[in-house]
């Protein structure tokens, strides 16, 4: 069974438009005129246990809203959603003891509080026995180092510091399924680096299902095996990250390094895409023509002294995502 089932989702938010000037103002005062958003429009899909779901999309797709329903902030207007096969509206409670949430732009710690402090205090919440809680603060300090700044005040903790921070205390009640908002905006490469490696550690050893938010390149490519790609409230994509740029981005790149100067044959299923002295580039749609067929095809008319098959460039196929999409 899925752990994360969603069908049908719809969530529509009344707006009152505003009008200008003294009157309008008045007007909208009296007469307000609504209308109605949709944030999120029939989505659907099912997330196993143990996957880390990259749940991408541009600014206003809907992400947010969608993450606010599957933890329970939010009611959907339509539709239906089980965590762990529960409603995370009707059985809020029980829903919130499965789930971590991490939202990287603001900390759910306590601003006067030591880290320690905050610990102890969610240890209570979650009514954690002590054995349990020093095993769990032990996986954690390995992981995250936290025990290093962990009778800091929140308030002086560093950003990188407070992430980990934040990342330990959604673990403390050992959740099994993680939201991650931007956990690694505005952390420099050695923080991202922790929270990239914290996340890896929890699916391989505790097989922690995490849905990640994310505008990092790097987050998606390092971490995750699906990705949902929304926009305007709905899906646009589902699939592993090198189905998506297999499709967005087929092209391949076969670089050849000539022994001498030759003549250069068209292919009829390549093009001849750039040339600098000695080196020319053909551009090869993989589904079309093998890298070993062009490559046999050539070296019987070309002198090669070598050559290299390049990827295409995973960055442009996301860009390719949000702009095809956008
Ligand atoms: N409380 C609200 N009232 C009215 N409209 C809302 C509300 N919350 C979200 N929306 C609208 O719903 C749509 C989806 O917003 P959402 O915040 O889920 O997008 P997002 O994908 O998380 O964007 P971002 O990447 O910028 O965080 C947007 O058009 C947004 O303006």
């Amino acid at each position: 069974m899925p752990i994360i089932e969603v069908k049908d989702l719809v969530k529509e938010f009344v707006v009152v438009r505003k009008k200008t000037g003294l009157s309008g103002a008045l007007k909208s005062l009296f007469k307000p005129e609504k209308s109605i958003v949709r944030g999120v429009d029939g989505l659907s899909f099912d997330i196993e246990q143990g996957d880390i779901v990259g749940y991408i999309g541009p600014n206003g797709a809907g992400k947010s809203t969608t993450i606010k329903m599957l933890t329970g902030i939010l009611h959907p207007t339509e539709g239906d959603i089980r965590v762990c096969g529960l409603s995370p509206q009707k059985d809020r409670k029980a829903v919130v003891r499965q789930l971590g949430v991490v939202f990287g732009q603001r900390t759910q710690l306590y601003w006067d509080l030591r880290l320690g402090e905050t610990f102890e205090l969610l240890k209570r919440i979650y009514r954690i026995d002590s054995k349990r809680f020093a095993d769990t603060m032990d996986v954690l300090h390995e992981v995250l180092r936290i025990r290093d700044f962990i009778d800091t005040p929140v308030r002086q903790l560093s950003l990188g510091q407070r992430m980990r921070g934040d990342l330990a205390a959604a673990m403390i009640h050992e959740p099994n399924v993680l939201f991650l908002d931007e956990p690694t905006i505005g952390l420099d490469a050695e923080a991202k680096h922790a929270v990239r490696q914290f996340i890896l550690t929890m699916n391989r050893e505790r097989r922690m299902t995490v849905v990640l938010t994310t505008h990092d390149l790097d987050d998606v490519e390092l971490l995750c095996s699906r990705l949902l790609v929304v926009n305007h409230g709905k899906l646009v994509e589902d699939g592993p990250l090198d189905a998506i740029v297999g499709k967005l981005a087929p092209h391949r790149l076969l670089m050849i390094e000539l022994d001498r100067e030759a003549e250069l044959p068209e292919h009829g299923r390549a093009s001849l895409v750039r040339q600098e002295g000695l080196k020319v580039w053909y551009r090869f749609d993989k589904s079309a023509i093998t890298a070993s067929e062009l490559i046999a095809d050539l070296s019987a008319r070309l002198p090669i002294r070598d050559l290299s098959v390049q990827e295409p460039d995973i960055e442009d196929a996301i860009r390719q995502v949000y702009r095809t999409t956008g």
